[in-house]
């Protein structure tokens, strides 16, 4: 028995998708979500996909992370998602119910409202705390919020000179954060554009994240350094994140489908 999947990216962030509607799926585990995911011996993708049936909304979808690990929500897959759904689609997710609208290529996401839990940490403590590299210790303390998964937003004159493969893993391992953390190292280009470079949990660097996008995008507004509209730029481009009156977050974007195919869960160590 082969399976169906579909592969898509948003801004080069990509997705290895299965539907789970159509067709019957083997369970899902962390090592098989990591076989599929790994590039030189799998199909390859940093986020994979699973669509199911929902009661409370049109569908479910389901996010593992390349290390194999299962997430609340992921912002570029949702507008992917949105794509092949191809009408507005109300969506159930770990992180909440989000909806997504196609627009001409790409979607716009409602991502619900932002959490600030990590507020009741003081950030001298955090600062104290995290352990930062040597030659780091001097960076302002991070802004930490919850968009349906955690990040924490690392406000820098330059996003792009720092070494990022360096600070990411230290910071996803803190133990301040027992559930690991994404890492985004932004930079303010005015009142309504940001830089941004992401170190994912559970993948390293990406070209694009959605949620990371959104979360910097809101920690920058209740900062006062932008207004309530901007553009984040990261290394495969710009989405538009707005913080609307109502609370909730409005992430617009391109999304695309790269190709379809099909491959054998034997050949990943399922039994037949
Ligand atoms: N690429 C995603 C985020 C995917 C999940 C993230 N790595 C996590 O562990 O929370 C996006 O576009 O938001």
């Amino acid at each position: 028995m082969r399976i169906a999947f579909t592969k898509m990216h948003g801004l080069g962030n990509d997705f290895v998708v299965l539907d789970g509607r159509t067709q019957a799926l083997p369970p899902m585990t962390a090592p098989l979500a990591a076989a599929l995911a790994d590039r030189q011996t799998g199909i390859g993708c940093d986020q994979l996909i699973l669509i199911e049936p929902s009661d409370s909304a049109d569908f479910r979808m389901r996010i593992f992370n390349a290390d194999g690990g299962e997430v609340e929500a992921c912002g570029n897959a949702t507008r992917a998602i949105g794509v092949l759904h191809g009408v507005p689609a109300r969506i159930e997710t770990l992180g909440g119910l989000l909806s997504a609208t196609p627009i001409a290529g790409g979607a716009s996401v409602e991502m619900g409202k932002p959490r600030f839990e990590w507020d009741r940490i003081p950030l001298a403590y955090a600062m104290d705390t995290l352990t930062m590299p040597v030659g780091w210790e001097d960076l302002d303390a991070p802004a930490a919020v919850n968009v349906g998964n955690p990040h924490v937003i690392f406000f820098v004159p330059d996003c792009h000179a720092v070494d990022l493969a360096r600070l990411g893993p230290l910071i996803e391992y803190d133990p301040l954060f027992p559930d690991r953390v994404n890492v985004n190292v932004a930079t303010i280009r005015a009142r309504d554009a940001i830089d941004l470079r992401v170190w994912e949990r559970g993948v390293g660097e990406t070209r694009a994240c959605g949620t990371g996008a959104c979360a910097t995008a809101i920690g920058a507004m209740r900062r006062g350094l932008v207004d309530r509209r901007v553009t984040v730029t990261l290394a495969g481009g710009s989405l538009a994140i707005a913080w609307r009156e109502d609370d909730k977050i409005v992430m617009t974007g391109p999304a695309t489908e790269s190709f379809r195919g099909t491959f054998d869960p034997a050949d990943f160590g399922v039994p037949a």
